[in-house]
């Protein structure tokens, strides 16, 4: 096992083990991910840390079904994602997992709310009037719903973004890198609406991010590097992240 000690918890929202992804062949082969042991816990937020190329967004990518391992196991909420055939896999994708990217990924030509809606309208699935009331106060969209995506600010289409992953209720959302195109206040808004769905309505969540202030809003923090889960810390600050950081070579390596 290559996972630090205690990366894998018995209540899980998401797990993988012996996950291994290998991009290319002979000399241009990169082992992105060498064998990644880790549970990711039910109702809690988590950040991946790590160096660039470490495997961070590979991981989140095999994580939530959006990338095939090529060896290993991953389960999410009780679902072997290996086998799945395409309707099952899409239904997995639509019904249990978000996804927040670094680059919003909105549709231009839809107002905010239609955006947000749009995952259930196109599984037709009936919109919870109360729940989707509950998430856009949250987040403080209110009065910005008819506006197109190039009406807003980045931080509120990256609140339009939260709260499309939110509004289905998954069992799991994956933002990768989520405040990595927004200016500190911005990202302090979405990291704070991230942790109050943790807290306020036990949503589990994972984000990658380079910035040890961000991982300062998560329960548990783990590091990366080279593939492989070398370190992990609970209740992290953003000043132990810091320090952790510094404590990496530059291939990654604890120094
Ligand atoms: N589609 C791909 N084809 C070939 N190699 C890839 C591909 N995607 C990622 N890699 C390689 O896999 C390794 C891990 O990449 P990954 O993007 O997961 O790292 P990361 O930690 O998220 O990096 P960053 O912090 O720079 O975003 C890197 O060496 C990268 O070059």
């Amino acid at each position: 096992m290559s996972s630090v000690e205690g990366s894998t918890t018995t209540d899980a929202v998401a797990s993988a083990r012996g996950l291994k992804k290998i991009y290319g062949r002979g000399e241009a082969e990169v082992h992105a991910l060498d064998g990644v042991d880790v549970d990711f816990g039910r109702e809690r937020f988590t950040a991946i840390l790590g160096p660039s190329g470490s495997g961070k967004s590979t991981l989140m990518h095999c994580m939530a079904a959006l990338d095939t391992p090529t060896e290993g196991s991953v389960v999410i909420d009780g679902v072997e994602v290996a086998g799945l055939k395409d309707k099952a896999l899409t239904k997995l994708r639509r019904d249990r997992i978000g996804f927040v990217f670094q680059s919003f990924n909105l549709v231009p030509t839809l107002s905010a709310r239609e955006n947000i809606t749009l995952p259930m309208d196109i599984a037709g699935t009936k919109v919870d009037q109360e729940w989707f009331d509950t998430v856009i106060d949250t987040v403080g969209l209110r009065d910005r719903l008819h506006h197109k995506p190039n009406e807003l600010s980045g931080g509120q289409q990256q609140r339009v973004a939260c709260a499309r992953a939110l509004a289905s209720k998954p069992a799991i959302i994956f933002a990768d890198e989520p405040t990595g195109n927004l200016d500190s206040r911005a990202s302090a808004e979405i990291l704070g609406f991230l942790r109050r769905s943790v807290d306020d309505f036990g949503q589990s969540i994972v984000i990658v991010t380079h910035d040890p202030v961000s991982a300062g809003y998560a329960d548990r923090a783990l590091f990366l590097a080279d593939g492989t889960i070398v370190d992990e810390m609970h209740e992290p600050t953003a000043d132990a992240v810091l320090d952790r950081m510094k404590g990496f070579d530059a291939v990654g390596r604890r120094s």
